[in-house]
């Protein structure tokens, strides 16, 4: 995890004072490109609802997929951090993941996405509403530690040395309160070393007892010869937004919100799940209804043929063989799959 603290114009998106960079985070420096086009910018945002979104790592390529698929437009010039979206009074800011659950909490931008692991590293997350699950970015923030090595418990590790980039979430678990230190009665305290990426790396050069840091696949862990002993917490990209409310947004900037909102589940319910179409004798109904009862409910309607009824419903992706095999099995005839190109469900 990167802390950098991007500089926008001060007259547009105020960033967020910087916190104390205990964390060794990367110098601040200029997104911004030549001086004329940013200047042009600052005019155009004023009347723009900023939504800021992950510039590059994991999360990135999936949240530019979800705006092309929210048709959202826009044109990013070359090392320009903010973009104009063409078809909605709306810009994007480009920031680290990282820095993103700030900039919201703090009101700087109105909108962002990014993991729930660095909301809740970022000492914000008593600031922010997360609005929707976004379904990607999936991973687990875990203590880990050599799987040949001597300590094998949270326990053995109190009093030892830890590397991780979560340094707020690691102290938390080992140096809080009610953390493993505490529960240990040795008056150990086991020191938290913040380290900016490749953290696995740190017990094999000798740095490090165990780390804290993410696992999706679980390869990177293997890799090194580390395995998990502790799940600190499992993460994924949300839609966040401030809890103040946005006093200084119009009700149409603010309606934008709702929409950004809905055309994402949309989106994601379009991904999620397939349209499910076949026949079936009324007296075979009930059977049916249960293997496919829909988001809301099944639709049913009656066929010309006495007897027989048509029903369509939402069926989730990853079951319809098994749903295809099951309904086949209750007597449903002529089933038809259909994907969803897009959809608005309830939220
Ligand atoms: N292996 C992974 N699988 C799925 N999601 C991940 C994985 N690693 C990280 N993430 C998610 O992506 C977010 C951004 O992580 P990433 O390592 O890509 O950050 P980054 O912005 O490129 O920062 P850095 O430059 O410090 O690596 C994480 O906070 C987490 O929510
Ligand atoms: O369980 P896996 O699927 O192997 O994923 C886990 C790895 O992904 C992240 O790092 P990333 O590759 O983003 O790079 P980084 O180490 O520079 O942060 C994370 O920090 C792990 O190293």
């Amino acid at each position: 995890m990167s802390t950098s603290t991007p500089i926008l114009p001060s007259t547009t998106v105020t960033p967020p004072p910087a916190e104390p960079s205990a964390m060794g985070g990367r110098a601040a420096k200029s997104s911004f490109g030549a001086e004329s086009t940013m200047s042009l910018l600052v005019d155009s945002l004023k009347d723009r609802l900023l939504f800021a979104v992950p510039k590059k790592g994991r999360l990135m390529e999936k949240t530019l997929e979800l705006l092309a698929g929210a048709d959202i437009k826009y044109n990013r010039a070359h090392r320009l951090d903010v973009a104009l979206v063409q078809n909605h009074p709306i810009a994007l800011v480009f920031l680290p993941a990282a820095d993103i659950p700030r900039f919201v909490a703090l009101g700087s931008v109105a909108l962002g996405i990014t993991g729930q692991d660095v909301i809740s590293e970022s000492t914000h997350a008593e600031q922010i509403v997360e609005l929707l699950q976004l379904g990607f970015g999936k991973c687990s923030l875990q203590v880990q530690v050599p799987v040949t090595g001597p300590i094998q418990t949270l326990e053995g590790l109190s009093g030892g040395r830890i590397a991780t980039s979560f340094e707020v979430l690691a102290a938390e678990l080992f140096n809080g309160p009610n953390g493993v230190d505490a529960k240990s009665n040795s008056n150990k305290k086991t020191k938290i070393e913040y380290v900016g990426g490749s953290v696995e790396a740190a017990c094999a050069l000798g740095m490090a007892d165990g780390i804290v840091d993410l696992v999706e696949s679980g390869d990177t862990m293997r890799a090194a010869g580390l395995h998990a002993i502790h799940t600190l917490m499992k993460s994924e990209a949300v839609l966040i937004t401030s809890k103040e409310p946005h006093s200084t947004l119009t009700p149409e900037l603010k309606s934008l919100i709702h929409l950004i909102k809905s055309r994402f589940a949309g989106v994601l319910a379009a991904k999620k799940y397939v349209y499910a179409s076949y026949n079936v004798e009324r007296k075979n109904l009930d059977k049916a209804l249960k293997i496919t009862p829909g988001r809301r409910a099944a639709t049913v309607s009656p066929l010309e043929t006495e007897g027989w009824v048509a029903v369509s419903s939402m069926v989730e992706r990853k079951e319809v063989a098994k749903t295809m095999d099951e309904l086949e099995k209750s007597g449903a005839e002529d089933i038809l799959i259909f994907a969803l190109d897009n959809c608005r469900v309830g939220i």
